[in-house]
């Protein structure tokens, strides 16, 4: 697993906009080497806002948007359409803007499929199975980029602390009383989170800033701080505003920008 880097940015406006700069010239670098990408989207204010950046900005063309998978990291268990789940924030803000194929954008299913939160988690652990190749050695694809949203209590994706999910080995779950609403999720467990190649968890606002910093301690265990398990194999970022890196200790380091 790669040590953490962190990257300040002045507010949470100019932090959605490095961020989808970033996530383009990932993914065209990624498409340059092997053809194809896979890009792990979150719910959540920045994830949001980031996929909004994408879709003004004049490079998001240099993607090509064909050749990529999109996954979820996690998603409230409500019916498609419903203005809640992450799906569709994510369309509005992105997908449906840019030229996608359908067959690989992979959705988590809603209650509307005629599913149970298990079954479709079963699905979607399933889903990743088959696109997992010999080289991800493990039952999901090692994503290319894997965004994370974070909560004030530092959950991430829906693995939220000190619940049954945190323990789990499957690649997905259902997440049951969740304590932020609502209540019934699906969620990547933590041994798919780490297989990513890259990690990148994306928080602003100082009701975070206690979160963060026990994220990034040594002494934070994942079942406790389920950020402070949020790693990639190759490359661990956490991007930030000021507002919620300011109770990093000194010692960590960082860049900033203006
Ligand atoms: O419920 C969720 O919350 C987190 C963080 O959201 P934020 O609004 O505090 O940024 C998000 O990462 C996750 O995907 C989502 O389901």
């Amino acid at each position: 697993m790669s040590v953490p880097n962190v990257v300040v940015h002045r507010d949470a406006d100019m932090l959605a906009k490095a961020v989808a700069a970033r996530v383009i010239t990932r993914l065209v670098d990624a498409q340059s080497a092997k053809g194809s990408a896979s890009l792990v989207l979150t719910g959540g204010t920045v994830g949001i806002a980031t996929l909004a950046e994408i879709a003004a900005s004049p490079a998001r063309d240099a993607v090509d948007w064909r050749n990529l998978d999109i996954w979820w990291g996690d998603e409230r268990f409500l019916p498609s359409g419903d203005p809640d789940r992450n799906e569709t924030g994510a369309r509005k803000a992105l997908l449906d803007h840019v030229d996608v194929d359908p067959a690989r954008v992979h959705v988590m299913r809603g209650p509307d499929s005629g599913m149970t939160a298990e079954e479709s988690a079963d699905a979607y652990a399933e889903e990743l199975s088959r696109a997992a190749r010999h080289e991800d050695h493990g039952p999901a694809p090692s994503f290319d980029v894997l965004l994370l949203g974070m909560g004030p209590d530092s959950h991430v994706a829906s693995l939220f602390p000190g619940m049954p999910a945190l323990y789990d080995t499957r690649p997905a779950v259902a997440v049951h009383g969740s304590p932020k609403p609502p209540p019934t999720r699906i969620s990547l467990t933590m041994p798919v989170i780490q297989g990513a190649r890259e990690v990148w968890v994306v928080a602003a606002g100082a009701d975070k800033a206690g979160a963060v910093r026990l994220a990034l301690s040594d002494d934070s265990g994942p079942v406790q701080v389920p950020a402070a398990g949020a790693r990639g194999r190759r490359r661990t970022l956490f991007l930030l505003d000021r507002a919620s890196a300011s109770k990093i200790p000194a010692s960590l380091s960082r860049l900033s920008s203006p």
